[in-house]
């Protein structure tokens, strides 16, 4: 059989079929290691060229609620108040091509600089100097240029995915979102292993993609891993609505839609050592059963901040990860942002190589 037709049938399961793939899928674990990063989610500007229909991170330049642009100072007040409390990363998620929007443009000029992308450099330079934290940057598509420059200060950098469909470009999902082509993504995550970037990516389910585009975005990525190896971890999120998006209305994909894809992504990915990532936020009750359909970690979670993206969906403090990661049979571990395998001169600098040996 085909790989997509293993994979739809996956997809497809139904009854006593689940629970024979979720079998199958937790036999191929090595360990009973669950893993996390604690991190601080640090949201730098909420403007963003595109709008998705499911998102409710972004902000137009109107909205006197809007981060135009964090100033160097707050994000460093930030990040030490991280530090008290021992995380690790500080992700920077934050709109695409901000810069093109005059607000960020002159709050740019402003702080001295022509383009985000330095300035995104420089916040990230500053982490590494100036905390123990390590960046990691999602920021959605850049270019190869600007991947190279931005790979020198982040310890891993990550997009998702979201799907390989084009179709979805015509939808609610992605119609007033060119940065969500397909073709954009995949070109810059390729980029991003031409470069050696250990990166994390991921699809989102529910978004009114058919099974088959899931099967295909999964591959999509599996391909981009046997070319470069830069994949650490794959998310499998589900859309998550709130009051406000533009997708309110839409329905959330099942929960057995969730078992499916995680189980899909775990037996495609089976003999690498690529992580697939579930967000216990976004599953709040139903987080465990993903740890025996093959996840085997939870990604950032964070004591001090909330999920800028899902601000309706709060993080278990990490007592609660360790009772439920425990109650399930596995053992809760914290881990960087930068899987242990790309933590050579291979993948990251000398700077960043330094920083993270004085880390342990
Ligand atoms: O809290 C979140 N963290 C998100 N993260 C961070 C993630 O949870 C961890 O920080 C990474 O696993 C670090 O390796 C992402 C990182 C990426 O590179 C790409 C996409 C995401 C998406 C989210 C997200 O929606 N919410
Ligand atoms: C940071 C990532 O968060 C995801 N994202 C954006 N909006 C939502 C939502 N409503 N529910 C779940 N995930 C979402 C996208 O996949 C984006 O790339
Ligand atoms: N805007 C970027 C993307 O969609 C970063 C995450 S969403 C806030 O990829
Ligand atoms: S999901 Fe990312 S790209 Fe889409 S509108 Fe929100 S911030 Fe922009």
């Amino acid at each position: 059989m085909q790989r997509k037709e293993k994979i739809l049938q996956i997809l497809e399961s139904t009854d006593s079929q689940i629970i024979d793939f979720m079998n199958k899928a937790s036999e191929y674990r090595e360990n009973n290691l669950i893993t996390y990063s604690k991190n601080i989610f640090i949201p730098l500007t909420e403007i963003c060229k595109n709008d998705c229909g499911y998102c409710n991170f972004k902000k137009t330049p109107d909205d006197p609620t809007a981060i135009i642009l964090k100033t160097k100072d707050e994000v460093l007040a930030s990040l030490k108040e991280a530090e008290k409390y021992g995380c690790s990363e500080a992700l920077f998620t934050f709109g695409e091509d901000a810069d093109e929007e005059e607000s960020v443009k002159q709050k740019l000029a402003e702080f001295g600089y022509e383009n985000i992308v330095d300035y995104v450099f420089d916040i990230c330079k500053m982490t590494l100097n100036e905390t123990t934290l390590l960046p990691h940057t999602n920021g959605g598509n850049f270019s190869y240029e600007n991947l190279k420059k931005l790979k020198e200060v982040n310890a891993s950098m990550g997009m998702m995915l979201e799907s390989t469909s084009k179709r979805l470009m015509k939808t609610i999902a992605h119609n007033k979102s060119p940065g969500k082509t397909p073709e954009i993504r995949l070109e810059t995550i390729a980029n991003a292993g031409k470069l050696k970037i250990p990166y994390t990516t991921g699809i989102l389910i529910g978004i009114g993609e058919t099974k088959e585009e899931i099967a295909e975005s999964l591959l999509a990525i599996r391909d981009l891993y046997d070319k470069y190896g830069h994949i650490q971890e794959v998310i499998i999120q589900n859309f998550t609505t709130s009051p406000g998006i533009e997708m309110e209305n839409w329905e959330e994909p099942t929960f057995l839609d969730m078992v499916r894809t995680v189980m899909a992504g775990k037996l495609l990915f089976k003999d690498t050592d690529v992580s697939i990532q579930v967000p216990p936020n976004l599953n709040h009750d139903t987080a465990q059963i993903f740890l025996l359909c093959g996840a085997d970690d939870w990604g950032g979670v964070s004591p001090v901040s909330h999920d800028y993206v899902n601000p309706t969906s709060p993080w278990p403090t990490l007592n609660e990860l360790n009772r439920l990661t425990q109650d399930a049979g596995f053992e809760l571990i914290e881990r960087l942002c930068v899987y242990e395998k790309y933590v050579n001169d291979k993948w990251l600098n000398k700077t960043l190589l330094e920083k993270i040996a004085n880390l342990s």
